[in-house]
């Protein structure tokens, strides 16, 4: 006796048990293949585990989990997440047992309840399952019974796949002996069954042949209930196969099968027989044969009081029994609300001790103590962190004790890491405490709480790559859809840092792949889009290959390959590309991805995109090409020009008879200037040398040295640069309101301290960036034409030539290219740039008398004001294939009207041959 009752408590019992089976809940429910799970297996699965998880060690968890709200959420974005989802029958099961749980009490010590599992047979009931087996066995097996008439005994476990055991037994005929030997030892087998007298009424030492088949020794447990301290616990151990007969304390207790424990207390009459409860700790009365029972259930027999079991006259002072044990019970939650904890219960060493030894020892006093002391509170009320303390602890059959109590509200925020603060299901999510989440998922209703970070214990457990815990918790009935953080689910931050298995886990539980993959957050950003930006190639790969949507756009427009163009993954490009991405996919700022990976200098991306197709000539809504957005002198900007070039080779192949030349400047300019004629049968100007720097007599003098300014900028120059405040007509100002001033720009040059590579004021030193073509008009010979949008106030082009000075240029035959520069600070000596041998684009565009063009007079390298660079500027916004022009001055059509008129063709044109003919005649 002594050596199970050390071993055997049903606390250790209990513990192991429940440990034992969490885990095996947990490979249970992780074996059940993902993909194959339907709805029936899932339910199967949860129903299991709650079924067995409620009546579990305190059998504290009777609370319904509760459902509606995560399925709710399903229809809300019409995701059904069908495998989880649990039928009206069984919902309104657990709320039936719940209320039945209820409504039981078990504190009601006048009708105890039972808190084994197992079904308690009465003999009415054995009655009843005997006539019903023997009709339908009656040739089977016979079985008689004490009144003559065959009998079946079925005893059924409900515990989880505990095998309905049924055996036939036969019932001897009861034989009555009024001289019954009462206290029986332990290796006693008594087959006799006295008669009931007035003086001895327990049957506590008289087995039956009733008997339960143990299969082994899982499969039944200890139907017995102890008395310790006023509380009523359940023993549950184990039923070893030799203790397989029943039995009962008296005729008035239904049968019953005890582990050796308490088969043996039972024989040594320590169980009470009018309530049929063992006395193990408290306050009893014992007979002189030390037979135990209640002072309450004492026996009268003519006014005397005597034991029930024996009819011995009744002590009339009660005995303290104190369990020995290594490890405490535990209480039910009820129990230890409206009990005093044994702590509490003034337990004494009495003179009676001695004699209580002799009953079945259980518990230590100081083991019991010291855990009152530190894990039991009084009241039996937890604080949140009780909670977390034996949670971090990993100690399970506290974290149930406290789950059991529910005294601790789970929605509290605890501590989950540094300025992070969540729910403990948060904290065993990050931690990947397995055991413990299935506890509180059991005794959790929401499993969707955000925690400070926005996140759900399921993204916790993805971003902590804790994919054991991902997988419970989808199982559970964590939602897959919740939304946290700019509306991203756990699916996005799957994607984002890169845990494959956890992406594969979601989507093995989306009931609907094709909306799960796709879900869109705050920014529209898809899962697919996560993973192109952070550059998780595998993640990419399997997304695409589940058929992730690689075209939908977030809200700028961009679509997944805009992000693989900005993270620099090349093979990330590559697979959007083979899955059905759009190379030219514009974004709402007019950005192609070729633009972004050119402008990140993402030169491989820039590569498979050129590869595959895409256009060199897009231009944005910046008026930006894709070259134009690319870092000078980088790798990707010799890509994109030697692309250019190679295109404008296949165009030469493919061109139209109109296109004479893919480029003038034979590779001087930054773009290529294409020529084209669709007029007449003129071939390409060829009677000039293209040059993109004005060429300088060797007889002129160019002052360099002398600056009229410079400025000591840091950095980018604003309005109180010198430069800038000594230039009269500055960028982004209303040019076209300004044509009467001396137009005048000095740039920051060399001497200036400011940076070349930031300054706003250094635009014609840095050259044009319009795309040209020659193009022959009807009227005027060549003009030229900007094939890109050109914004206000840009530079287009510098007026190129040779400078040559006045008597120069009055030997010249041709003035048709000649541009003055004179000007105020000139003095005496005037000079000119001819463009009729030397010169750029610019000598071919036409005057306009509404030209939308301006020239003006830029200083750069040198402040030589007799040698100013004539810079052309957009004095108002400029279309796509327009002409460009500007005013060629009164001077010059004073002569030239005399030889032939405008045909600018602009409705205020002041020298058409109509406006001509018209001055003449008022002349
Ligand atoms: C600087 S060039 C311009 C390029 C010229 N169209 C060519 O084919 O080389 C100036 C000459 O172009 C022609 N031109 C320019 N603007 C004109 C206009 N508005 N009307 C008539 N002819 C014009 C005149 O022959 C003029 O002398």
């Amino acid at each position: 006796m002594e050596e199970e009752s050390s071993d055997s408590t049903p606390c250790n019992e209990e513990e192991g048990t429940f440990i034992t089976k969490i885990l095996g809940e947990m490979k249970t429910q992780f074996n059940n293949g993902s993909e194959e799970n339907s709805q029936e297996e899932v339910q199967k699965v949860e129903s299991e585990a709650v079924t067995e998880d409620t009546t579990a060690v305190t059998l504290g968890f009777s609370k319904p989990r509760k459902r509606s709200k995560r399925v709710k959420v399903a229809i809300d974005v019409n995701v059904k997440r069908s495998t989880r989802r649990r039928s009206r029958d069984y919902n309104e099961s657990i709320l039936k047992t719940a209320i039945a749980r209820k409504e039981k009490s078990y504190n009601e010590s006048d009708k105890p309840q039972r808190l084994t599992r197992q079904l308690k047979p009465t003999q009415k009931i054995l009655d009843n399952i005997a006539n019903a087996a023997a009709s339908k066995h009656e040739k089977k097996k016979r079985v008689k019974g004490g009144d003559g008439e065959e009998k079946v005994v079925k005893v059924k476990s409900t515990r989880r796949r505990t095998k309905v055991v049924e055996q036939l037994v036969e019932i001897k005929e009861e034989i009555v002996e009024s001289d019954t030997k009462l206290n029986i030892e332990l290796d006693t087998k008594p087959v006799l069954v006295p008669q009931m007298t007035a003086t001895q009424l327990c049957v506590c030492s008289h087995e039956t042949k009733y008997y339960v088949l143990v299969e082994n020794r899982e499969n039944v447990f200890c139907t017995a209930i102890d008395n310790i301290s006023n509380k009523l616990i359940g023993c549950n151990n184990p039923v070893n196969h030799k203790d397989s007969s029943m039995l009962r304390p008296s005729v008035r207790i239904p049968y019953g099968v005890f582990c050796s424990l308490h088969r043996s207390r039972m024989l040594n009459h320590n169980c009470c027989p009018v309530c049929g409860i063992f006395c193990t700790q408290g306050s009893f009365v014992q007979c002189e044969n030390k037979h135990q029972y209640h002072r309450k259930c004492q026996n009268s027999i003519d006014e005397a009081l005597v034991c029930p079991h024996c009819g011995k006259p009744s002590p009339t002072t009660d005995i303290e029994i104190i369990m020995e044990t290594s490890k405490p019970p535990v209480f039910l939650r009820t129990q230890q609300l409206s009990v005093k904890s044994i702590e509490t219960s003034n337990v004494k060493r009495t003179n009676n001790r001695e004699s209580s030894c002799e009953s079945p020892p259980m518990i230590s006093v100081e083991d019991l103590k010291l855990y009152n002391e530190t894990e039991m509170r009084e009241s039996g009320q937890y604080s949140i962190n009780d909670l977390l303390d034996c949670i971090k602890k990993s100690d399970y059959q506290e974290v149930a004790a406290i789950l059991g109590s529910r005294s601790v509200d789970l929605n509290s925020f605890v501590e989950c890491d540094k300025d992070e603060t969540g729910t403990v299901l948060h904290y065993s999510a990050r931690h990947g405490l397995l055991p413990i989440i299935h506890m509180l998922t059991i005794a959790e209703d929401d499993l969707d709480i955000l925690d400070s970070e926005k996140n759900t214990a399921l993204m916790v457990g993805v971003l902590h790559e804790q994919n054991d815990v991902v997988k419970y918790l989808t199982k559970a009935g964590a939602s897959i859809i919740a939304k946290g953080m700019d509306g991203m689910t756990a699916l996005h931050l799957a994607a984002k840092c890169g845990n494959l298995e956890a992406c594969e886990i979601l989507l093995s539980t989306a009931a609907h792949i094709k909306n799960y993959i796709d879900i869109a957050d705050d920014g529209g950003w898809t899962p697919l889009v996560w993973s192109c930006e952070h550059n998780h190639v595998d993640i990419v790969k399997y997304l695409l290959s589940e058929k992730a949507n690689p075209l939908l756009s977030d809200v700028e427009q961009n679509v997944a390959l805009h992000w693989a163009a900005f993270s620099g993954s090349s093979k990330i490009v590559e697979m959007i590309l083979n899955f059905g991405g759009e190379v030219n996919v514009i974004n709402s700022h007019g950005d192609s991805p070729l633009h972004i990976a050119a402008r990140q200098d993402n030169y491989n991306c820039v590569l498979v995109l050129l590869a595959r197709g895409a256009k060199i000539d897009v231009v944005n809504k910046a008026d930006e090409t894709p070259i134009e957005c690319c870092p000078e002198n980088s790798k990707s900007y010799e890509a994109l020009i030697l692309n250019i070039r190679l295109q404008s080779y296949i165009q030469v192949d493919n061109s139209t008879s109109n296109c004479l030349s893919n480029d003038i400047s034979e590779g001087k300019e930054r773009n290529a200037i294409s020529c084209i004629n669709s007029v007449d049968d003129e071939t390409p100007p060829r009677d000039y040398c293209y040059v993109t720097k004005n060429c300088i007599m060797p007889d002129i003098q160019i002052d360099s040295d002398t600056l009229l300014v410079s400025c000591s900028c840091s950095g980018i120059c604003q309005s109180s640069c010198d430069c800038y405040k000594h230039s009269n007509v500055h960028m982004g100002d209303s040019l076209a309101n300004d044509l009467t001033g001396h137009k005048v720009i000095f740039e920051c040059s060399p001497s200036c301290s400011c940076s070349d590579e930031v300054c706003t004021n250094r635009v014609v030193q840095k050259g044009s960036k319009v795309k040209f073509q020659l193009f022959r008009t009807r009227s005027k010979g060549w003009g030229v034409k900007t094939l890109n949008v050109i914004k206000r106030g840009t530079f287009v082009s510098e007026y190129v030539g040779q400078i040559i000075n006045e008597e120069q240029a009055d030997s010249r035959e041709d003035d048709t290219y000649l541009f003055d520069l004179d000007n105020k600070f000139q003095g005496t000596e005037r000079f000119s740039i001819d463009a009729k041998f030397y010169g750029n684009v610019s000598r071919f565009m036409n005057h306009n008398c509404r030209p939308n063009l301006l020239p003006i007079r830029v200083f750069t390298d040198h402040h030589d004001v007799k040698f100013p660079r004539i810079s052309l500027f957009a004095k108002c916004d400029i279309r796509k294939n327009e002409e460009l022009s500007f005013d060629y001055g009164e001077k010059f059509w004073a002569i030239k009207k005399n030889y032939f008129a405008c045909k600018c063709g602009s409705d205020n044109c002041i020298y058409s041959e109509r406006q001509v003919k018209n001055s003449v005649q008022k002349c």
